[in-house]
């Protein structure tokens, strides 16, 4: 068809160097290609898709301190270096990831992030803005949100009260719902990937780099996110569907009560072996939580992926409790709480 033949065109000429305005689906056969490419390319070549008009390429290239510059370094996402920029034509701000050292090498690089999370548009699920690549590394950019990240709110105040952790998990579940739908695996849920705007009222998940496809009927297993919250099905090697994201945004759930990672008080690493044998962390579930918020976490704790509540059942049962806890009242900084102690 003309479509796919100008998708084609559009990713043979990203790859002879240019940077150009696209649209999502062109970024992953674009990516594909630069991944299969036997040669390495030719020094600085600089290839890629951008999808926001106010990332603007200039005679075809978008590189660091030419078209765009770094504002200041935000934290160190999966995999590389966040950062604050600004478009030197358009004055635009954005935020870029670039790994370590200061590219995220290409053969590290998972198109998967960028395929995946493209194909996403949902106010919860922070916008992709493009991928450029420079020789064998990979930047890629999002929108910048001014409010930082959720752990970065959970260290400053110790611990969050119930019904902001309530909040906010309730638009990462309404963030998972978007992702079931479209059969995409986050893999990665946690208070580091969900970010905030400046008046704490909206929560955004972002970073892919371990987001997988799941296949027609929604299973796939694949590589693994941060130990703590992964899910016993996960562990085991089994297939994981989209109810392992459930599991992590409990354990989420649990940071953002106690102010620390389930398993971290009671055992030593490899955690992996204690999520396998050991039932699920609902002794951690703080004693002061409302019989609705304790009802949320161990639904989505049920070690049996098949026992446990999808996103759709568990955002039902946590806008109920945040109802019933007389919905969000606590300020976004109220006085420190210390994290829970040692067991
Ligand atoms: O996967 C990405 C692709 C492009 C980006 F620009 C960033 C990320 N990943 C992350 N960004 C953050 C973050 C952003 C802004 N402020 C505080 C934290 C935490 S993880």
């Amino acid at each position: 068809s003309s479509e796919s033949m100008e998708v084609q065109q559009l990713a043979v000429a990203a790859l002879r160097g240019h940077v150009s305005l696209g649209e999502a689906q062109h970024i992953g056969p674009f990516f594909q290609k630069v991944k299969s490419e036997e040669s390495l390319p030719k020094e600085g070549c600089n290839e890629g898709v951008l999808l926001h008009e106010d990332l603007t390429p200039v005679d075809s290239e978008y590189r660091e301190n030419k078209e765009y510059k770094i504002c200041r370094h935000l934290q160190n996402g999966a995999f590389g270096e966040v950062y604050h920029c600004r478009d030197q034509s358009s004055v635009f701000e954005f935020c870029s990831k670039e790994g370590k050292p200061h590219w995220i090498s290409l053969d590290r690089f998972r198109w998967e992030e960028v395929s995946s999370w493209s194909a996403l548009s949902s106010p919860r699920i922070v916008q992709l803005f493009g991928a450029v690549r420079e020789d064998s590394f990979v930047t890629l950019f999002m929108e910048h949100i001014s409010g930082g990240s959720l752990a970065r709110l959970i260290k400053d105040n110790g611990r969050l009260p119930e019904d902001r952790a309530l909040f906010y998990q309730e638009q990462v579940l309404e963030a998972l719902e978007h992702l079931q739908k479209r059969r995409i695996l986050h893999k990665d849920i946690k208070a580091d990937n969900v970010l905030l705007s400046s008046d704490g009222q909206k929560a955004a998940l972002c970073d892919f780099g371990h987001s997988v496809k799941l296949d027609a009927n929604g299973f796939r297993e694949d590589l693994q996110g941060t130990e703590t919250h992964m899910a016993p099905e996960l562990v085991n090697g089994e297939a994981c569907s989209a109810k392992a994201d459930v599991w992590s945004s409990c354990c989420m759930m649990l940071h953002m009560l106690n102010g620390c990672h389930p398993w971290t008080r009671y055992y030593k690493h490899p955690l992996v072996l204690k999520i396998a044998n050991e039932p699920p962390p609902v002794k951690e579930i703080p004693p002061s939580c409302s019989s609705g918020t304790a009802d949320v976490i161990r639904a989505g704790l049920e070690k049996d992926p098949t026992k446990r509540a999808s996103a759709g059942e568990l955002l039902a049962k946590v806008t109920e409790a945040l109802r019933d806890v007389g919905g969000l009242r606590s300020p976004l900084h109220g006085p420190y709480q210390e994290p829970a102690g040692p067991a």
